[in-house]
């Protein structure tokens, strides 16, 4: 089936309703579990509260929201589904078209919406699963209302990933909290009623204090405490996804949303894995230790994290009672390492040698350095954007001790992980290997 190609129209709505199907008549509402602890509210201190502030949606909305949308559960039988995935040709979001072209039998269409499209994209022969590629913005409300309209399921996994200070805070919270609200706005106002929504580990912690999250889970009790643009964002947008839980969409039914929360994902299209590599080629194979081996990082295979995204969209239907409003932390059988020696799983059979059994340099130096980099990255900023690896942030994130252990999704919606941790390490060696090949 050949790859078709939308372009959001900017300014002109254009949509299409695709024969939408399937949705299960939900009482959508809090489970008991997830409302305290590591789910609570989390603080973003220095930032702007949320507001009650609609998107644009409503008004350029108002001929799509006339659209009348079949009866949700008498078509599931009858026709096939309809999914969208924000992000769709990002790290994670790729791994999760893939998946569910392999793995969602009901899928009719997969809708893939992102601001860059990826080439790969052409080569997706999918039998009988049309694949829209849909070139857009998620800040662009209209563009977001026109690639939802008609969606049976919205897996939203766009965002900027940002904690190198590539971007302007603004423009994290536009693209993560605004870009979120209008995704939002976009299911209720078109009639879609189910949405995933990738959030992080982030949303958590590690705080601002350096507090531990040893082996925690959804209902730890952890003082969520951030400053950082990207976490705040995170935490913002996750809590308007779980808070739009329940809401009419059009059409008369409940929206029913969920929040993944993945620890550090790894695998196949890890950009940061192949700057380790490549900052190691640079230095002779050698990598220096900078954070102790005694402070643990959870980390957790990209099939895996897609695989859950694609079993939560598929039971979010059949259990949005126990689902709806719930946050789900997404681990692995990842072993808990600390970064510099979980990477090294991968790195080491790629010829690089990780230096020193304990932090070469003392922490007071490290920090320095760190500040040093993050007043560089000021100064330079007008000539040249300079975005180590080492700064501020990413320093004390790597030195904070952050491990989950639940079995609250495999409770609620049976989810077990798809790749084992012997899989998962060999398929990424492989892929640094390969990639490692023009990493020169
Ligand atoms: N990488 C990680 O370790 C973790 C990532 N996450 C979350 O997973 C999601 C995906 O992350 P990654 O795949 O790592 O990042 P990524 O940067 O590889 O993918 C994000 C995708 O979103 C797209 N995008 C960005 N801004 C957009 C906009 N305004 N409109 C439309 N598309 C836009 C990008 O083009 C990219 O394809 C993010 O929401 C991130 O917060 C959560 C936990 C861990
Ligand atoms: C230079 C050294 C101090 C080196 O060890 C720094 C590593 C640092 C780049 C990473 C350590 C922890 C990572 C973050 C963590 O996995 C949690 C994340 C969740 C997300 O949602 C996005 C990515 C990230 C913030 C991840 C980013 C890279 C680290 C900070």
């Amino acid at each position: 089936m050949p790859v078709e190609h939308r372009v959001a129209a900017r300014g002109r709505l254009r949509a299409r309703v695709v024969g939408v199907v399937a949705g299960r008549v939900s009482v959508p509402g809090m489970g008991q579990e997830g409302e305290g602890g590591a789910s609570g509210r989390g603080r973003c201190v220095g930032w702007p509260a949320l507001d009650e502030r609609r998107g644009p949606l409503q008004a350029s909305l108002g001929t799509l929201g006339q659209r009348l949308q079949p009866g949700m559960a008498d078509s599931a039988q009858a026709q096939k589904l309809v999914y969208l995935v924000t992000g769709g040709c990002g790290f994670l979001g790729e791994h999760v078209v893939r998946m569910l072209l392999q793995r969602e039998p009901r899928l009719g269409e997969l809708r893939v919406f992102d601001r860059h499209l990826g080439p790969w994209l052409e080569e997706l022969k999918t039998g009988p699963v049309r694949v829209t590629a849909i070139q857009g913005d998620v800040t662009e409300a209209h563009e977001v209302a026109a690639a939802v309209a008609g969606a049976h399921v919205v897996i939203h996994t766009a965002g900027l990933v940002d904690v190198f200070g590539r971007a302007s805070p603004e423009t994290i919270h536009e693209v993560n909290v605004q870009g979120t609200r209008n995704v939002i706005e976009a299911c209720v106002q078109t009639g879609t009623r189910f949405l995933v929504y990738t959030s992080s580990m982030e949303v958590v912690g590690p705080n601002t204090k350096g507090h531990p999250f040893y082996r925690g889970n959804e209902d730890t009790l952890y003082e969520a405490v951030h400053r950082h643009p990207y976490p705040c964002s995170k935490a913002l947008a996750e809590r308007l996804v779980l808070e739009a839980n329940g809401r009419e969409v059009h059409g008369g039914l409940p929206l029913v949303t969920c929040a993944l929360r993945p620890t550090g994902i790894y695998g196949e299209g890890h950009q940061i894995m192949r700057d380790f590599y490549r900052q190691g080629l640079r230095l002779g194979g050698w990598l220096f230790r900078a954070i102790p081996a005694s402070v643990e990082h959870g980390r957790v295979y990209v099939g895996n994290v897609a695989w859950m995204h694609v079993l939560a969209a598929r039971e979010l239907e059949r259990r949005a009672a126990l689902m709806g409003g719930q946050v789900y932390f997404c681990y692995d059988g990842s072993p808990y390492k600390s970064y510099e020696d979980f990477n090294m799983e991968f790195l080491g059979p790629c010829g690089l040698q990780l230096v020193g059994a304990r932090p070469l340099l003392p922490y007071w130096l490290l920090v320095f350095l760190a500040a040093l980099n993050a007043l560089l990255q000021w100064l330079l900023r007008p000539l040249v954007l300079y975005a180590p690896l080492l700064n501020p942030y990413t320093l004390a994130v790597a030195n904070t001790t952050f491990t989950v252990s639940t079995d609250k999704a495999q409770r609620h919606f049976g989810y077990e992980p798809l790749f084992s941790w012997e899989d998962s390490r060999t398929r990424t060696i492989l892929w640094v290997q390969a990639a490692g090949s023009f990493a020169q």
